[in-house]
Formats: C-alpha cells, structure tokens, sequence
C-alpha cells in the first residue's frame, strides 16, 4: 500500500536519523496526518560499529574541503554508500524486532549524515542515498531535508521545531521549551499562539565526549558521574560563552566542530568535565536572552538528558521546571528519529517544515526531495 493517501488521512511513517554523536541508527514509527494527530509508535537504535564510526569521523574531516554539496571528495563517496547500506539494514532489523510489516509502511523519512554545516556559505552536507534506500528498503524515501532551506537563505536547522510544537500542543504550560542535547544543544521555544523560536545554544555532549575519549578512553560520561565529581572553572567557562556566537541574535546554528576543549586542557579529568558541562548547560540557559518570555516548562530529549551534571546546572540557572521528556510521556531518545518522519509526512504533503523563525527563511517553506522504488527488472 504505497500508494498516493489523501490529505487529511494517517499516514504510517518511518523516522531515520543518524546525528552528530555518531552513536548509531535510530528508528522510529509514527502516524501522523503530518498536522496535530501524532500517534508514537516502536522506536529502536541501531548502533555504528567502531568501523562505521571511523568512515563517517574520516568523512567529516574531509568533508571540511567540499566546495559544492554534491561533490563526493576522497573518502565521502565510501562513506555515503556504508551509511546508506547500514540504514537499509537498521530498517529491516527494525521490521524484524518489532513485527511492524515493512509494506504497511507508506514513507521513509531519512535524515542521513551531516558532514558539513556552513549555512552562511550557503552549504549543508548530508550523507544518504535516497534512491538506494528506496531500492533496498521498496518504500518511497524522503531525504535531503535541510538543502532547500538553505538554499533559500536559511540554516538548514533545526528543523524539529515544528514537530516539537506538535508534541507540546495539549500541555497546559506556555511558552514552552523543548531542548535536544545531542552532539550539539538545540532549543525549540513555543508561545502561547504556536509561535516558534528555534536555535542551537552552542554545544551539546559533543566535546564532553571527545573529553573523555581522550582522557579515559571512554566513549562518554556516563551519567554525568565524572562530572559530578568535579569542579567547574569558572573562568573557562566565562572565556567559553565569551564567544561571539551566544549574542548574536537567532536564527542560527552551528557545527557538531565550532568549539573545542582547548579552554580546559589544563584541568583534571572530574574538573574539565564539569566546566564542560558547564559550558552546554550555561549555554542552554542563556539561550533565554533571545526568547520573548521566560518558558514555564523546560523539556529535555537527547542524550545529554542522562547527564545529571548538565541537567542539574541547568535547573540551577532557570526559572521554571526542567524535566526529561519522560515526564511529559514523550521518548528523548527517539524524538529525533520520529520528527523525521513527520517531518517527511509534511514534506508529501507540501506543508512547510521550515519558518522564519526556525531557520529564518523570509517565508514558511516546504523541503525534501522524494525517491521512489524503480520497478523490478525480471530477466
Ligand atoms: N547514559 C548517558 N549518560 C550521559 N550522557 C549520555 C548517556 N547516553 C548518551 N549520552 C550522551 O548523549 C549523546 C548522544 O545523544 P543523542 O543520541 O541525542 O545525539 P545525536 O542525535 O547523535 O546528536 P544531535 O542531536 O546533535 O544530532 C552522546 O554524545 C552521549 O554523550
Ligand atoms: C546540520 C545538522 O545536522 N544539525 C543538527 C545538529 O544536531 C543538533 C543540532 O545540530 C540541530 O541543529 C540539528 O539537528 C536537529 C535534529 C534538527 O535539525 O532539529
């Protein structure tokens, strides 16, 4: 049943998204009619192994020589075809795990990879063979969400907000903000009347995760214990936020490589962890300077929600509550994966994905590029 579905009906859709922490493939299901009815289904995350990981880490870095986002410099070409494969795979484990059958399926949303984020170049890279995956998976796919965005003028992201506002819309708290702590800090802020107001707040887990790969040879700080255990150095910090990005006035975003942990190179592992922490939930905070009024809700999806460092250092420097998205029966690890396929939902059906006050595009605007399974060839 892959055929055209008229307006207004459910449609079943799969979410796929890989982000910048590089941890894995996550699935999700949802059906939607791509406006208020949201139904979550099963959610699940395929993991990289340590080889994918190294192609997408060796694809980012040479990523950082595109000129053009077709081109598929040195190892980009490789890395695009294993992303895509490994999809694929996630997609029927996913079929296999859950007992959803594949062919009730009517669109894929596909995130892909982000290699390379400079909006301001008019540049948004994402990995991922859409027509491939449409083969592998004979589902029709939507990908490249980001491109038509940024083509137009705008960041390219975020681009969950819209669905974010889906997910909020019967909570009796308003504004809301709905934040992601991924590799990279995004907040979405819902006012009373559904205006959105989205930006990244600067960094997420990512350099808290490159801290403790290169200090402990752990892959993260695993709920925030190690920072817990340490002391935050308070000039650092002030130097870290000191950066230009945190006054300049949304909409903006960054890459998963804006900042570094040069600042607390010379702290213990316990200290440079907390300051680092610091730095994410600081930002998180300050994001408020950019917001019409203070949200009476903070809801906390992404990884870095396990963090209890972050989440507490936020809590302290907010004025209203701030709970992991479980509270309000939403799922932080796979909101990500589900926005995709709303997002792909609205996209078939032509409803914007993108706002001025999302990604600052001058007008409401629809994106996405769709594949369609080619037939079968019988010899
Ligand atoms: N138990 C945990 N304790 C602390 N941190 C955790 C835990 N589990 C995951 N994380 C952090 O969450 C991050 C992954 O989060 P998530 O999967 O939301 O990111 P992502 O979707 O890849 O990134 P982005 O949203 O930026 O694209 C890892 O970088 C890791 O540091
Ligand atoms: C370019 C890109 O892939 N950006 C990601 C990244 O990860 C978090 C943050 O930076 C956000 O802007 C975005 O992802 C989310 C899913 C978004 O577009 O809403």
């Amino acid at each position: 049943m892959h055929g055209k579905v008229p307006m207004g009906k459910l449609m079943r859709a799969i979410g796929l998204m890989s982000g910048t922490s590089l941890d894995g493939v996550d699935v999700a299901l949802l059906e939607t009619d791509g406006e208020d009815i949201v139904r979550r289904g099963q959610a699940r995350t395929y993991p990289y192994d340590d080889a994918m990981r190294r192609l997408l880490i060796n694809a980012i870095a040479d990523a950082g020589g595109l000129k053009s986002r077709g081109d598929r410099i040195r190892s980009l070409a490789e890395a695009e075809r294993a992303l895509t494969e490994r999809h694929a795979v996630a997609v029927s484990q996913f079929f296999r795990d859950t007992e959803i059958d594949g062919a009730s399926v009517d669109v894929i949303g596909f995130h892909g990879q982000t290699v390379l984020h400079r909006p301001e170049a008019g540049l948004t890279v994402q990995l991922g063979l859409g027509g491939l995956l449409a083969n592998f998976t004979r589902c029709p796919v939507v990908y490249d969400l980001r491109a038509a965005d940024v083509d137009a003028g705008g960041q390219g992201a975020p681009l969950v907000p819209v669905y974010h506002r889906a997910l909020t819309s019967k909570l009796p708290q308003r504004p809301v903000a709905v934040v992601n702590i991924g590799g990279v800090a995004n907040v979405t802020w819902i006012g009373r009347d559904g205006h959105l107001l989205a930006f990244d707040t600067g960094p997420g887990n990512a350099l808290l995760d490159d801290w403790m790969a290169r200090k402990t040879g752990a892959a993260l700080d695993s709920g925030g214990a190690t920072a817990s255990n340490g002391t935050v150095d308070e000039e650092a910090v002030r130097l870290c936020l000191s950066h230009a990005y945190f006054t300049e006035t949304p909409p903006k975003s960054l890459d998963r490589n804006t900042f570094s942990t040069d600042l607390v190179d010379h702290l213990s592992v316990e200290d440079g962890a907390a300051t680092l922490a610091a730095f994410t939930a600081r930002a998180i905070a300050r994001a408020r300077e950019h917001m019409p009024a203070e949200p009476e809700l903070w809801i906390i999806s992404g990884g870095g929600r396990k963090n209890r460092a972050i989440m507490r250092m936020l809590a302290e420097r907010v004025q209203y509550a701030v709970v992991p998205a479980e509270t309000v029966e939403l799922d932080g690890d796979s909101l990500e994966a589900e926005a995709w396929a709303y997002l792909a939902v609205r996209s078939i059906r032509g409803l914007p994905i993108t706002y001025p006050g999302t990604t600052g595009v001058a007008e409401p605007m629809s994106g996405g590029l769709r594949a369609d399974p080619t037939a079968h060839v019988i010899n």
